[in-house]
């Protein structure tokens, strides 16, 4: 699986999204290293705070099924540049996705920016951090 088939998997995962209060879907597509692949969506709550986003969706999905192991992200929104995950999302992504890992950033325009999960949360804090 290619970088352009994954962005049309996340396109797929972004027609699943939940989102009434917003109306702001996202989608994401992770593929693991076996070529399998995730699909998440954003997914709201009436109480706002619970809002779960897609690439947080994607990857508690491939985890609570055992898949560890990540080869590449996509994420898509209707946004003017490529959609920019959030901070909560990043630190997700920062701990469970190897720092190397490609992140293909898009919007429904066609713009693509493609990025490493280290330049996508640099000084992150890690596991490692937890040790005495
Ligand atoms: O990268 C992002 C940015 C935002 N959202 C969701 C959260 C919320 O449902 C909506 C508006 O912030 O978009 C995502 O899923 N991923
Ligand atoms: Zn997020």
């Amino acid at each position: 699986m290619n970088q352009e088939q994954l962005i049309q998997e996340a396109r797929k995962a972004q027609e699943k999204a939940y989102v009434p209060y917003s109306h702001f879907p996202v989608g994401a597509a992770l593929l693991t290293t076996d070529g399998k692949v995730y699909h998440g969506c954003n997914i709201e709550n009436a109480a706002y705070s619970v809002v779960n986003c897609a690439e947080r969706t994607a990857i508690f999905k491939a985890v609570s099924e055992a898949d560890r192991d990540f080869a590449m992200l996509a994420v898509i929104a209707d946004t003017d540049r490529p959609v920019p995950p959030c901070g909560a999302c990043r630190q997700v992504i920062a701990e469970l996705c190897p720092k190397n890992m490609k992140v293909v950033l898009a919007n429904k325009k066609g713009d693509i920016k493609e990025i490493t999960v280290e330049e996508l949360l640099p000084f992150a804090f890690s596991p490692e951090d937890l040790n005495e």
